[in-house]
């Protein structure tokens, strides 16, 4: 049977949980709640709480939002609502916008997935605080609110597709949210659609078609421009931009480009010179624009920059509406310089029915269908897919948008490393003593590589996840290492020393300083003034070899216990002996010491945290001069 509970209860249920789940110290739950609604009103009631296994109300996490989207045709209804939840930890992916079964099914074998289309901006800002990923196209605005009300929740936005103009990628990096394109599955779509624009506006097919349709016969009104010899200007020479300059060489076209940012060589490779803006867009006989829509390309084509161009020029745009300043492309079509223009993309799509470029008997449009075929739908839904369960599951994306990207193969090289760098932080930090603000942090990376071998935005980004975490709430990842450290006013500047030797490791080791600061544990203080921890991978695990002056050797997993003594017989013994009646394991002892019977520091790998009784009783060992433990 199941019981009507007013929804008020049930979120007073969750709210527990959640607190209880933020006392253990969860911060970031992926448990999930699956809604089946079996009737709908206004006035909505769920099942009762008490229903739910015990078990299953462990994993509960989110508080249900009162306002849960209910079609409008339900809403008039009287009856009240059923809510039949069933609880899982698999995490919950919101498809907004229509995706390829292929990648639905990829989805379907790793999360539960909402396929939710043609949300309000209040419906997805609803839905989105019970969800961990997102997948949209370029029809759904991811903006700075839907990041605010994911509270935190939402850890990827997949875009099926390469635009990520629609997405807020400042407020995803400061919320620690990824984003992941698609950025290759729909090029040739893009580009055999720039070219299809191309060709029929030559030959007036558009127009010719409709003429027909509307039982004319007009043969000497469509007559057309041949491309053949004509110079075609590729505005951005990227993916698509290449694509298309390849097939119009096939057309017998000149081909030129422009682009600030792409190699001369690879342009080269195919013939095609790259000019300046202005060459570009005053020789060429026709226009392709295939760049990304950025501050710095926004009405990149305005009064200014038509009344440079050859009168008669034709333009085509498959990349993005924005990138042209449309009355002034109205301007220049009734002024004649420009002759045709072909348009799949526009300013605010759909664009209004009244659209003055739209109308345009000079001006043929598409409703934004570059990317859209069979193929390349399926391509990206696969894409972005792959991209977004591996995000979930903590791999870092090849297609991230906002994070360092880091090919498979260097990835797997560097993992030992990035869990040394980000331990060593951990540690660092912990020696701090309270009331010191951290500021400033330098980190050294030693290798026999060169420079441009290793790249280093990984290794930095997991050191600051570490320096971070154990002195803050901020969830700190991959995504906003850097946005955190720089909002919480703490410098990080990086060196490379150079070793000689094999470059067969990329690392030789890492070392963390921490500069105006006092220590909990002297002893780590360099000849320098600062607090200073170095590591070494060793056989793929992670070493703290060297604390302050004292060289020690410890493996970095549990946590570690430091000592200063005075170097002497029997203290290793007297440690382990507290530790052992406590039961605590020691994974690893070592002691570096500056001199025989001098000082010593002994750093001591426990398996288990000891009690503050035990740790006091190390303390009071009389020859121990300070100790300290930190937590891994
Ligand atoms: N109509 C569609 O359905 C469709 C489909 C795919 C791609 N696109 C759009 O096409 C565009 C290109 O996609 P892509 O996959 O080739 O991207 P890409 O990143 O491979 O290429 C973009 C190129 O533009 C260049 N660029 C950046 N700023 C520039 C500037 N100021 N002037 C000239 N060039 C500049 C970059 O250096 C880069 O080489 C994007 O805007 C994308 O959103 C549209
Ligand atoms: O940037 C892109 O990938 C294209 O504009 C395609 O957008 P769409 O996924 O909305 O078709």
């Amino acid at each position: 049977m199941m019981l009507p509970l007013p929804v008020c209860c049930l979120r007073r249920c969750f709210k527990k949980h959640n607190s209880k789940s933020k006392e253990r110290g969860g911060r970031d739950s992926k448990s999930s709640i699956t809604v089946t609604m079996a009737a709908s009103s206004s006035s909505m009631l769920l099942s009762a709480p008490s229903q739910l296994k015990k078990s299953n109300l462990s994993s509960l996490a989110w508080i249900l939002p009162l306002n849960i989207s209910v079609p409008r045709h339900q809403r008039r209804r009287a009856p009240p609502i059923f809510i039949v939840f069933s609880m899982d930890a698999k995490p919950t992916i919101l498809v907004a916008e229509k995706l390829g079964d292929a990648g639905i099914d990829l989805l379907k074998g790793f999360a539960n997935v909402d396929c939710s289309y043609n949300l309000s901006p209040e419906e997805l800002c609803t839905k989105i605080s019970l969800c961990d990923a997102l997948i949209v196209r370029s029809g759904t605005k991811v903006s700075r609110e839907v990041f605010e009300s994911s509270g935190g929740r939402l850890k990827v936005v997949g875009r099926a597709g390469v635009g990520i103009d629609n997405v807020d990628l400042a407020a995803a990096t400061e919320h620690g949210c990824l984003v992941v394109n698609a950025p290759t599955a729909n090029t040739v779509a893009a580009a055999e659609h720039g070219i299809a624009l191309l060709t029929s506006m030559a030959r007036n097919v558009a127009q010719a078609d409709a003429s027909m349709k509307a039982g004319k016969w007009q043969r000497n009104k469509y007559v057309g421009v041949s491309l053949v010899g004509k110079t075609l200007a590729v505005m951005g020479f990227g993916k698509v931009g290449t694509e298309v300059a390849r097939r119009a060489k096939g057309l017998g076209m000149h081909i030129i480009a422009h682009d600030p940012y792409a190699p001369t060589d690879r342009a080269h490779a195919i013939g095609v010179d790259l000019v300046s803006f202005d060459e570009a867009i005053s020789t060429a006989d026709f226009i392709s624009l295939h760049m990304p829509l950025t501050p710095a390309t926004s009405k990149i084509l305005n009064d200014e920059n038509f009344s440079k161009m050859k009168k008669g020029v034709r333009i085509v745009n498959v990349a993005r509406g924005g990138v042209i300043d449309e009355d002034a492309l109205v301007r220049a079509l009734n002024a004649g310089i420009v002759a045709q223009a072909a348009l799949d993309v526009f300013t605010v799509e759909p664009p209004p029915n009244d659209s003055k470029l739209v109308h345009h008997e000079n001006v043929i449009v598409t409703p934004h269908l570059g990317a859209s075929t069979m193929e390349a739908q399926e391509g990206v839904a696969i894409e972005i897919a792959e991209a977004v369960v591996g995000a979930l599951k903590g791999e870092l994306a090849a297609t991230a948008v906002n994070a360092p990207m880091v090919p498979a193969e260097v990835l797997e090289e560097l993992k030992p490393y990035v869990t040394l760098g980000e331990k060593l932080g951990r540690l660092a930090v912990q020696l701090v003593a309270g009331g010191s603000g951290v500021k400033s942090v330098k980190l050294t990376y030693a290798s026999a590589r060169a420079p441009d071998d290793l790249d280093t935005r990984l290794l930095r980004a997991m050191i600051t996840k570490g320096l971070i975490e154990p002195i803050s709430s901020v969830f700190v990842n991959l995504v906003n290492a850097d946005f955190t450290a720089k909002q919480r006013g703490i410098r990080i500047t990086e060196q490379r020393v150079i070793l000689n030797g094999s470059p067969e490791n990329p690392l030789e080791l890492i070392q963390v300083k921490i500069a105006n600061v006092e220590s909990r544990f002297a002893s780590a203080i360099s000849e320098s003034g600062e607090i200073r921890v170095e590591g070494k991978v060793k056989d793929g695990i992670a070493h703290l070899t060297k604390v302050g002056g004292f060289e020690v050797d410890v493996s970095l997993e549990g946590n570690i216990i430091l000592c200063r003594q005075v170097d002497q017989p029997g203290m290793i013994g007297a440690v382990g002996g507290i530790l052992g009646a406590e039961n605590v394991n020691v994974s690893f002892m070592s002691v570096g010491r500056i001199g025989v019977r001098k000082m010593a520091v002994m750093a001591i790998g426990v398996d288990e945290r000891p009690s503050t009784e035990a740790l006091k009783r190390i303390g009071e060992i009389p020859a121990v001069e300070e100790f300290v433990f930190l937590a891994l």
